[in-house]
């Protein structure tokens, strides 16, 4: 039976978030938001092992409690997002190539177990794997800035356009070698699904809840406490 590992990228410095800390110290209802993300992970028991990747200039992951617990390890990251997921992945020495591997931002802290369960599900018989996505609901517009301004260049259909979420669920050892090969052919690329599709892959999509958010700007921190207590009043955390 194939294992479950997670990989957690956290190495990031949150330009666009701004401040003087990384984003994924700002506090979200008396707990910084790495704990968040790391907790919705723990809670899961398919998960045997996560690797948290950090900056190498880091020294307040040490302080945060799920940081510690057990089932995870401190990894070294990387430059870009696809460096520190490979980072992640290659200290996972214990994965063999076709046990499944959960690739979760660390900015992303509102995570819904059920959703998790629903992308393993769907992905159980795969040979490849998939995300979590959700569809792109409002009329959508290219943009070109000339001289006189941002102008619309054109409309996009809409139809079949997805946000592509975290996680995104893969066989190890095919995430292992395709984000090698992107790296090798120096292509930067900003989800494992990406690497994935340069191998003429075509991963599963998996309708995954809108609230999982990922802070990226400062004012996500406002609207993730606000889904965090709708999620409470739900019951789906605690
Ligand atoms: N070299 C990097 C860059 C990003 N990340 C992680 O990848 C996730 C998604 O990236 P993003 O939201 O872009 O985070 P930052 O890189 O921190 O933000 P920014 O791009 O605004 O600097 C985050 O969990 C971030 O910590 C990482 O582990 N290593
Ligand atoms: C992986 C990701 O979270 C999918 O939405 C995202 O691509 C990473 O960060 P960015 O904001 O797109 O750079």
């Amino acid at each position: 039976m194939s294992a479950y590992f997670a990989v957690v990228p956290a190495a990031g410095i949150g330009t666009r978030f701004g401040g003087n800390q990384a984003k994924q110290y700002a506090i979200l209802d008396g707990q910084p938001v790495i704990a968040h993300s790391l907790q919705r992970l723990l809670d899961l028991d398919e998960i045997s092992h996560i690797a948290l990747v950090l900056a190498a200039h880091d020294e307040q992951a040490a302080l945060v409690s799920a940081v510690q617990n057990a089932r995870v390890s401190r990894v070294a990251g990387g430059a870009e997002r696809m460096d520190s997921v490979l980072a992640g992945l290659l200290s996972l020495t214990q994965a063999r190539d076709d046990d499944w591997v959960l690739v979760h931002d660390v900015a992303r802290p509102l995570l819904r177990p059920n959703d998790v369960r629903e992308l393993i599900n769907a992905c159980a018989q795969d040979d490849v794997g998939g995300l979590l996505a959700h569809d792109v609901r409002d009329t959508m517009k290219q943009s070109r800035a000339n001289s006189v301004g941002l102008r619309v260049e054109a409309t996009v259909p809409r139809a079949g356009l997805m946000h592509a979420l975290t996680p995104q669920l893969f066989r190890y050892g095919l995430l292992r070698d395709a984000l090698l090969a992107a790296r090798a052919d120096g292509v930067v690329v900003t989800d494992e699904s990406a690497a994935i599709e340069r191998l003429g892959h075509r991963p599963r999509l998996v309708l995954g809840a809108r609230d999982n958010i990922k802070i990226t700007y400062a004012d996500d921190l406002a609207l993730a406490a606000f889904y965090l207590s709708a999620q409470r009043a739900q019951g789906i955390c605690s």
